[in-house]
C-alpha cells in the first residue's frame, strides 16, 4: 500500500504536462505516475483529489536568512554595507532564541504558502531554526553564520560543528548542514583557515556570500591583489562543495575557477536590485557550466520570501540586460528555481516530478483567469502565475499545506508572536 495518492491531477513533467493523471508516493519518494484509469486499482493510506490543479516540483530557495522576516520593511533604500552597519547588525544584536523561533516560523509559513519546499539558510541561533524545521516538516540546508570579527567567532565554529553532528542527514536528508562563513569582509584569512580546517575535519560543504558588491571586490583586491573568488580559491576553500551567494561582480577568471571547482551559485536578483548591488552575469555563468540556483536572500532586503518572484525576475532581468529575449528562457528560469537549485544544495533526486524523485510537490490551483488559456504550463508558472495559487504542499511525501491550510503551523499564535516582536524592535 502506498502512503499517498494524488488523483485527477495535471502533472508537470520534463516531457510536458500529463493531464488527469495520478502520482503515487511511498517513503517520501514518487513511485509511479499513472493515468487516472490505472490509479483506480491503487490502494493508499491517504488520497488527495487534485482536480483543477497542476502538480509541479516545490521551489528551492538556495539562499536566505529566514528569520530576517522579523525585519521586513524595517530599513529600506540603503546600499548593503550602510544597511548592515547602521540598521541590521545593531538590531540583530537584540535577537534571542524565542525571536528566532517565531521569525523562522514566519518565514516557513510564507515559503510553504508560496510553493517553496526547500530553503538554504545562514543565520544565528541555528539550533532553534533546526527545531522549527524539524517540527514544520520543510526541507532545509542550515549554516550557522560565522563571522571571524565577532567576539564569539570561535564559539560559532563549535556551534556549527555541533549543528553538523546533530542534524546533517536528519530524516533522510530532510535537513543538511553546511558551514556558514559570512563574507570576506567579516572573515579574515586566519579565521577562514579555521573554517577550511573544520570543513576537512567534518567533510562538510560551505555556504558563503561572495563578490556581492563592487566595494567588496575592490577591498579584497586592494588587500590581496586578487578577487574574492581567486583569493578564497588560493586559501583552499573550494576543495569541497561550495555554495556562493550572489557572485554579482565576477571576472572571466573567477568564472573559470568556479566552473573548475564546482562552486555553485545562489542568484538573488531581487535583493541585488534592492540593495543596488548590481546584476550577476547569470547566462554567462550557466554557459560556462556553473550550477546556478535562485534565492530570496532575507526578507529585510527583498522584502519577501516569494521564490516565484525570483524565478520571474531571473527570466526577465537578463533579457533586458543583454538585449536578448533568449538570455534566460522560461524553462531555464524554472529549472534554476527547482532542479538546479536542488543540485546547488547537493540533492541529486530533487526538483522534478518523475519516478524515483523525492516527493516535494506543490499543487497549484489553475482555476484563476490568469491561467487561461493554458498553452504552456512552464510559461504560465514563470510569467503569469501568482505564488498564492499554491493550494497544497507536500514535502518528503508529507502534506504540510492542504487546501491553503497549514497543517504544522498555528498561524493565529504566529501572528500574535510577530506583533510582540514588532513591539520589541520598535522600542
Ligand atoms: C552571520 S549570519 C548572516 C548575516 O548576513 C547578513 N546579511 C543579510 N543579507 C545579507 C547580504 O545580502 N549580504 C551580506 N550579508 C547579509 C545578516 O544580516 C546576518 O548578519
Ligand atoms: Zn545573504
Amino acid at each position: 500500500m502506498s502512503d499517498l495518492l494524488i488523483t485527477n491531477v495535471d502533472v508537470l513533467t520534463d516531457k510536458g504536462t500529463l493531464t488527469n493523471h495520478a502520482i503515487e508516493i511511498e517513503n517520501g519518494y514518487i513511485t509511479s505516475i499513472l493515468t487516472s484509469e490505472e490509479a483506480k486499482t491503487v490502494q493508499a493510506k491517504e488520497t488527495l483529489d487534485g482536480k483543477g490543479q497542476l502538480a509541479a516540483p516545490g521551489l528551492v530557495n538556495t539562499h536566505t536568512h529566514i528569520a530576517m522576516g522579523l525585519f521586513r520593511n524595517y530599513a529600506d533604500d540603503l546600499e548593503l554595507m550602510d544597511w548592515l552597519e547602521t540598521a541590521i547588525w545593531p538590531t540583530e544584536a537584540k535577537l534571542n532564541d524565542d525571536l528566532i523561533k517565531w521569525g523562522t516560523q514566519l518565514g516557513i509559513a510564507e515559503m510553504l504558502r508560496s510553493g517553496t519546499t526547500t530553503f538554504s539558510d545562514m543565520y544565528f541561533f541555528m539550533d532553534t531554526t533546526a527545531d522549527v524545521v524539524k517540527e514544520t516538516g520543510i526541507r532545509a540546508v542550515l549554516s550557522r553564520g560565522l563571522a571571524g570579527v565577532s567576539p564569539t567567532a570561535d564559539q560559532a565554529l563549535v556551534e556549527n560543528a555541533d549543528l553538523f553532528r546533530t542534524y546533517n542527514g536528519f530524516d533522510n536528508d530532510r535537513i543538511k548542514v553546511l558551514l556558514g562563513p559570512h563574507a570576506p569582509y567579516t572573515c579574515p584569512d586566519a579565521y577562514m583557515e579555521k573554517v577550511i580546517a573544520l570543513s576537512h575535519e567534518l567533510n562538510c560543504g560551505i555556504h558563503m556570500h561572495l563578490s556581492e558588491t563592487k566595494g567588496e571586490v575592490e577591498n579584497v583586491i586592494k588587500a590581496t591583489g586578487k578577487t574574492p573568488i581567486a583569493h578564497m580559491h588560493d586559501l583552499g576553500l573550494f576543495w569541497n562543495t561550495t555554495l556562493a551567494a550572489h557572485c554579482v561582480h565576477v571576472t572571466e577568471e573567477d568564472m573559470a575557477i568556479m566552473a573548475e571547482n564546482h562552486v555553485a551559485v545562489a542568484h538573488n536578483p531581487q535583493s541585488n536590485l534592492k540593495l543596488a548591488s548590481g546584476i550577476a552575469p547569470v547566462p554567462e555563468m550557466i554557459a560556462k557550466g556553473i550550477t546556478v540556483g535562485l534565492g530570496t536572500d532575507g526578507s529585510a532586503s527583498n522584502n519577501n520570501a516569494d521564490m516565484l518572484e525570483e524565478v520571474r525576475l531571473a527570466a526577465t532581468l537578463h533579457k533586458a540586460r543583454l538585449y536578448n529575449p533568449k538570455a534566460i528562457p522560461a524553462q531555464a528560469a524554472w529549472d534554476m528555481g527547482t532542479v538546479e537549485g536542488a543540485k546547488a544544495l547537493g540533492y541529486k533526486d530533487l526538483g522534478k516530478i518523475a519516478v524515483g524523485e523525492r516527493a516535494d510537490i506543490v499543487l497549484y490551483d489553475v482555476s484563476g483567469m490568469h491561467w487561461m488559456p493554458r498553452y504552456n504550463d512552464i510559461a504560465a508558472l514563470v510569467y503569469s502565475a501568482n505564488s498564492s495559487d499554491a493550494n497544497t504542499v507536500i514535502v518528503a511525501g508529507k502534506v504540510l499545506m492542504k487546501n491553503k491550510e497549514l497543517l504544522t503551523i498555528d498561524e493565529e499564535k504566529l501572528r500574535s508572536e510577530i506583533c510582540k516582536a514588532q513591539a520589541y524592535f520598535s522600542n
